[in-house]
């Protein structure tokens, strides 16, 4: 417990009193993000509604929240499959579906964006969510390197506002970095950090700068192992083995950014390039730019750095 209030104070006091209390929560983006946010939403006693673009996409996101409860039933009912089996059905039903935010954005505490990588449609979803949505729902954004201050421009609700960032794959992954913009009230940060806890997360507070924390590290250092291996320095296979067995990772990072997404880590770097492109660190990699043209986009489309059955 030491752990979380050592990261979690901030410079001002606390109201935690007049926190919202996060029962019914809509996440947009039903991808490889969203669709674990609501997996595990719905497993800590969440209403959730998820929405996606099409019915088609959110069969395929609930197939695959399916299928990771099942491997977490395994192993939390490993004696009793019969109750792992209850325990799935219980969570699916605290899930259901829309292609339209307007049919639960009036009803949810909380509104949580998972979409694609991109400021322009992050801050239209945004604005388009500010009308339908009552005055206490928190808005939060799980974007992997965009200013929360950036997204949250298009609404009325800057103080309702934040940034919640989980961690791919979502089931397994612990952490939630929890983002206050400077405009962000004390009450809806108390809000989202107890969301994280009742998630069954460990928090940690961030301040809105690029990256975070954990991507401020990883992504340069994943650019890095592209450009090693793109100056003849060492194969994707060598490098993915000395990183897993030489620093202990428990990915290498071809692997890594393959099951990132690549067209998310192009969205970052390039991002992160324009707005400060003397940063050698931000510089960009031909290789991840033809594969992305390519639409090998890593683990999700088949094919990135590796090939996937
Ligand atoms: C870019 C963004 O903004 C920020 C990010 O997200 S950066 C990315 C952060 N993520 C990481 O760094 C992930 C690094 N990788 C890992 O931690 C591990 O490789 C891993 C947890 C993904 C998988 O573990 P690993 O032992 O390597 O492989 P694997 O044998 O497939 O999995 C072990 C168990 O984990 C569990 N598991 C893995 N993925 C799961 C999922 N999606 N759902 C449920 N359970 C899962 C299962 O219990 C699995 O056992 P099973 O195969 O019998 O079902
Ligand atoms: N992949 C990661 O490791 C990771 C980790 C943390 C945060 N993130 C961030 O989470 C977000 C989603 O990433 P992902 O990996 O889940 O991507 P993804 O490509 O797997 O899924 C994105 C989903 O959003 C949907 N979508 C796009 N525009 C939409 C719109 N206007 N309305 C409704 N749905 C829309 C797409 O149809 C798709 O299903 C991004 O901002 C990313 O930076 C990614």
């Amino acid at each position: 417990m030491a752990f979380f209030t050592h990261h979690i104070s901030r410079s001002f006091s606390s109201s935690a009193a007049r926190s919202v209390v996060i029962k019914n929560v809509t996440i947009i983006g039903g991808g490889q993000m969203g669709a674990g946010i609501a997996q595990v939403a719905a497993s800590t006693g969440h209403t959730v509604t998820l929405v996606d673009m099409s019915e088609d996409i959110l069969k395929k996101s609930v197939k695959g929240i399916e299928g990771s409860l099942k491997r977490v039933a395994k192993k939390k009912f490993a004696e009793k499959p019969e109750a792992g089996e209850e325990f799935i059905q219980k969570v699916l039903q605290n899930v259901s579906t829309a292609t339209d935010p307007a049919a639960a954005a009036p009803t949810s505490d909380l509104v949580l964006e998972a979409i694609v990588e991109n400021l322009k449609v992050k801050q239209d979803l945004f604005g388009r969510l500010d009308k339908l949505a009552p005055a206490h729902t928190i808005f939060a954004s799980n974007t992997s390197s965009l200013p929360i201050t950036d997204i949250a421009s298009s609404t009325s609700r800057q103080d309702r506002f934040g940034g919640l960032h989980f961690f791919n794959p979502v089931p397994m992954m612990k952490l939630v970095e929890v983002i206050a913009t400077p405009a962000t009230s004390q009450e809806t940060f108390d809000s989202l950090l107890n969301f994280s806890k009742a998630l069954g997360k460990a928090p940690v507070s961030c301040k809105d700068t690029p990256g975070f924390i954990v991507n401020r590290l990883l992504v340069p250092y994943m650019m890095e192992a592209l450009r090693l291996h793109e100056r003849g320095h060492g194969s994707k296979e060598d490098i993915d083995v000395a990183m897993k067995l030489g620093a202990g990772y428990p990915m290498g990072p071809f692997e890594l950014s393959d099951y990132v997404g690549l067209d998310t880590m192009k969205f970052i770097i390039d991002g992160w390039s324009e707005k400060d492109p003397d940063n050698p660190l931000f510089a960009p990699s031909e290789l991840l730019n033809k594969l992305v043209a390519e639409g090998k986009l890593g683990k999700k489309t088949g094919e990135g750095f590796y090939k996937y059955k």
